[in-house]
């Protein structure tokens, strides 16, 4: 069953993200096809489906990084590249600088936050504490485990605060023990408070959903570029 999205004085939650009728089409294949969905602040969503479904280009859709060619993605009821600053998006790439230390990849993603695009920078020490990341480790990120890649590729999401966590494959090249942590370090973000009050929303792709689980609200089955069921989380 679905669990819900309504706080306990019934009122719906507000909409974290919102997709109208959105099409996203190269030449003459179509990656998304009339997708409408909205996800519910504070919820967990989990996107499945086979390779090439269109998963990684909704949630780059409402990252703001892929322009629609038909209808509308809305976050905080506003335009994507209007609300970057509430949300992170984590690819399946971990976009961390191989020589650096975790440490330096942290500051200098902070620095480029700080030009004024993104006031809500939290500490990188913060981060890397939360993700179970030593601040102080001295070896580069090139010779981290990849359990330890990813948890660096977190952090340095986490680092921007946001409300909203878009997650490409998150559970990409971990073994089951590390993809276990990996899910007990985004329950614990969903409890982090909010400035304003608001709650923290996730949505993730993956093709192994069981591994999300604990924390997944929904679950949403994509098939050629359209969502074709919503199926359920236990209670
Ligand atoms: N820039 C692009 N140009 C042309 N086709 C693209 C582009 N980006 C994505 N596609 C195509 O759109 C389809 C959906 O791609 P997408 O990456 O969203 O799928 P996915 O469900 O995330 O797949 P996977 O599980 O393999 O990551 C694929 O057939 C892909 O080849």
């Amino acid at each position: 069953m679905e669990k819900s999205a309504k706080p306990a004085n019934g009122a719906p939650s507000p909409i974290a993200a919102e997709l109208q009728s959105v099409s996203k089409i190269y030449g003459t294949f179509a990656a998304l096809r009339n997708v409408t969905a909205s996800f519910a602040s504070g919820t967990c969503t989990v996107i499945v489906g086979e390779n090439g479904a269109g998963k990684s280009t909704l949630l780059r859709v409402i990252a703001g990084l892929i322009t629609p060619t038909r209808g509308t993605a809305q976050v905080f009821a506003e335009s994507p590249q209007h609300q970057r600053r509430r949300m992170a998006y984590m690819s399946h790439s971990t976009m961390l600088y191989d020589e650096l230390t975790a440490m330096e990849n942290l500051n200098y993603f902070a620095s480029l936050y700080r030009d004024g695009s993104c006031a809500c920078v939290g500490s990188p020490e913060m981060a890397l504490r939360a993700v179970g990341l030593d601040p102080a480790l001295t070896r580069p990120v090139g010779q981290y485990s990849q359990g330890m890649r990813q948890r660096a590729s977190l952090a340095r999401v986490l680092q921007t605060d946001p409300e909203l966590l878009l997650l490409d494959e998150p559970f990409s090249n971990l073994d089951v023990a590390s993809a276990h942590h990996m899910v007990e370090l985004l329950a614990d973000f969903r409890t982090w408070p909010v400035a304003g009050g608001g709650k923290r929303t996730i949505l993730l792709t993956t093709h192994q959903a069981h591994l999300a689980d604990p924390i997944a609200d929904t679950t949403l089955s994509m098939r050629n570029g359209q969502i074709v069921q919503p199926e359920t989380a236990a209670q």
